[in-house]
């Protein structure tokens, strides 16, 4: 197969609530969206996760726009290929931008169940047919205010809570949200805010009963993590440390962590996180499916994504409407009782909006073969 012509979408939506972690606030996203289209005519999306800042990741929106146009884009419409694995070796060579070419990745997926007349889900081997989500709160300068919204957030049914911590808002918030909510399924999010310096204050998490703490400490890092992680009970989990395969398999045999939030952008594609994900399936790593405050497209393939036997822990793919007022997907992603219904039909199961997605969009460029 071979796409005959390829869509980008620079789209600008602005999410209901700023979200704030320990690098910064975000509230507007612009993210570019592929469209690709095979000699057949079936059409396959991807949704590039990037921020307009390189704060979580080196990617950054316009620098992702760049590397598709120039290289990802015309190497991949010059290439015929049988299985979407190979886009992954074709980009091989080109340095990380995981997250530009996860979004090609994206979509020759979505193509390729398609053609089959299979779900996404079951085209990457997934074996559920419903999933449980949780969700991921943001810094709030005041503690009522997150105490508020957890409470919306447990009433509402989410399987998990996830708080986003950073130095002087951990400990004591923890306490905070322990002391009104005992026995919720509670996890931190620090996104690399600490050192080893901090030994002392993070063991103070550990008697609050916390899933875990994802990635304490700096991004790409696996030695000091396997350090600190001797001194903790609470187990750590991986986000901005892994980027590949080997990156994964290092972090198993050090010991820097216990479990891994799995995030396809970051890892480059959906045919990696599949060798990942059986990789931590044989070494007893249970996974979850990360965020990274996705549109429609982006959250449509993270469903499919935890549908894999090895996603055990409630991910962060929240609902449509807890980012947006309205998503440029039909129909939206709804969640009940923090369930989420896996799609069955071919590809990634939504109809994505021409209607929204033309009125989101900014900017446009179409290449063809
Ligand atoms: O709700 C979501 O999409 C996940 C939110 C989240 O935690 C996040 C959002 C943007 C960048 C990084 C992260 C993270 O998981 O670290
Ligand atoms: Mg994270």
């Amino acid at each position: 197969m071979k796409f005959q012509e390829i869509t980008m979408h620079k789209v600008s939506m602005r999410m209901k609530n700023p979200f704030t972690t320990s690098f910064g606030t975000e509230q507007d996203r612009s993210f570019v969206v592929i469209e690709a289209k095979d000699e057949l005519g079936n059409t396959g999306w991807g949704e590039c996760v990037t921020s307009d800042s390189p704060l979580y990741i080196e990617e950054f929106t316009d620098g992702s726009w760049v590397m598709l146009e120039q290289f990802l884009v015309p190497l991949a419409l010059q290439h015929e290929w049988e299985h979407p694995d190979e886009l992954a070796e074709l980009f091989a060579p080109f340095k990380r931008n995981n997250l530009a070419k996860a979004v090609i990745d994206a979509a020759a997926w979505d193509i390729y169940a398609k053609r089959q007349g299979i779900s996404l889900s079951e085209a990457i081997g997934g074996t559920k047919k419903e999933i449980e989500v949780g969700v991921s709160l943001g810094i709030e300068d005041d503690m009522e205010q997150l105490l508020t919204k957890i409470k919306e957030k447990v009433d509402e049914g989410y399987k998990r809570i996830k708080v986003k911590i950073k130095p002087g808002k951990d400990v004591e918030v923890v306490k905070q949200i322990r002391e009104h909510y005992p026995d919720i399924p509670l996890m931190v999010d620090a996104n690399s805010a600490y050192t080893l310096d901090d030994i002392d204050l993070l063991k103070q998490l550990d008697p609050y009963n916390l899933m875990m703490i994802e990635q304490p400490l700096t991004a790409g890092d696996l030695i000091d993590h396997a350090e600190l992680q001797k001194h903790l009970e609470t187990p750590i989990c991986l986000d901005e440390s892994i980027h590949s395969y080997d990156d994964a398999r290092k972090a198993i045999q050090l010991g820097s962590g216990k479990i891994i939030n799995m995030k396809v952008g970051r890892v480059g594609g959906l045919s990696i996180m599949k060798k990942i994900h059986d990789l931590c399936e044989e070494a007893a790593i249970p996974m979850w499916c990360g965020g990274m405050l996705e549109s429609g497209i982006g959250r449509a393939h993270n469903i499919a994504v935890t549908s894999l036997a090895n996603f055990t822990l409630p991910g962060d793919t929240a609902a449509s409407s807890r980012y947006w007022h309205e998503d440029i997907i039909e129909p939206e992603v709804f969640v009940h009782n923090g369930i989420l219904q896996v799609p069955s039909d071919p590809g990634i199961g939504y109809n994505v909006s021409r209607e929204k997605l033309e009125r989101y969009t900014v900017q446009k460029k179409t290449f063809k073969r």
